[in-house]
C-alpha cells in the first residue's frame, strides 16, 4: 500500500520509527515532513498529508504529533478525511472496519516505538466492512459533509 506520513516537531522523534516500520512491512512511504524538530504548525502538515489521500496519491496516511489530537482535529476539518487518534490495537483496526478511517493519528508524547508498530500493522491490515450498517453510517458522514458545504455556501451568499 502507498502511505503518506507526516508530523510536527513533537511527532518528529517517532516519525522515523513509523517510516522504517512501514517500509519493513513492504509499504511505499511518502514522507511529507516535518524533517527536523524545528517548531512547525500541525495543521499545515496535516493539510498536505490529507491532500495526498484525497488526490489518490496515497491510500491512507499516518500523522504523528505530540498527542495525535491536533492532527486528528485538523484532518477531520477536511471533507473526505476520516481521522482517528489510535493508541490501542482494537481501535486501530475497528476504525477502518466500521468507520472507513483513512488517517491514523498517533502521539509521540503518549506512545513508544513498540506499540506504534503494532498499531500500524493493525490499521493497515484492516479493510472497511461490506456490511450494510457500516456503509450506511459512513454514507451519513458523507451526507453531513455535503450539507456542511451547502450551509457554508448559503451563509456566504447572504
Ligand atoms: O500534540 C499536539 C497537538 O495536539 C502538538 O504536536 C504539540 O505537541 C502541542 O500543540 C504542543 O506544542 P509545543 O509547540 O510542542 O509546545
Amino acid at each position: 500500500m502507498r502511505i503518506a506520513v507526516g508530523g510536527d516537531h513533537a511527532g518528529f522523534p517517532l516519525k522515523g520509527t513509523v517510516i522504517a516500520a512501514l517500509e519493513k512491512m513492504g509499504h511505499e512511504v511518502i514522507d511529507f515532513g516535518s524533517y527536523d524538530d524545528s517548531p512547525v504548525d500541525f495543521p499545515d502538515i496535516t493539510r498536505t498529508v490529507s491532500a495526498a489521500v484525497l488526490s489518490g496519491q496515497v491510500e491512507r496516511a499516518v500523522m504523528v504529533c505530540g498527542t495525535g489530537v491536533g492532527a486528528c482535529i485538523a484532518a477531520n476539518k477536511i471533507p473526505g478525511i476520516r481521522a482517528s487518534v489510535c493508541h490501542d490495537i482494537y481501535s486501530a483496526h475497528q476504525c477502518v472496519e466500521h468507520d472507513d478511517v483513512n488517517v491514523m493519528c498517533v502521539g509521540a508524547q503518549i506512545i513508544g516505538p513498540v506499540l506504534v508498530v503494532e498499531l500500524l500493522e493493525s490499521f493497515l491490515k484492516a479493510e472497511f466492512s461490506t456490511e450494510e450498517e457500516f456503509r450506511r453510517r459512513v454514507e451519513k458522514l458523507h451526507e453531513m459533509e455535503r450539507q456542511s458545504v451547502l450551509l457554508n455556501q448559503a451563509a456566504a451568499s447572504e
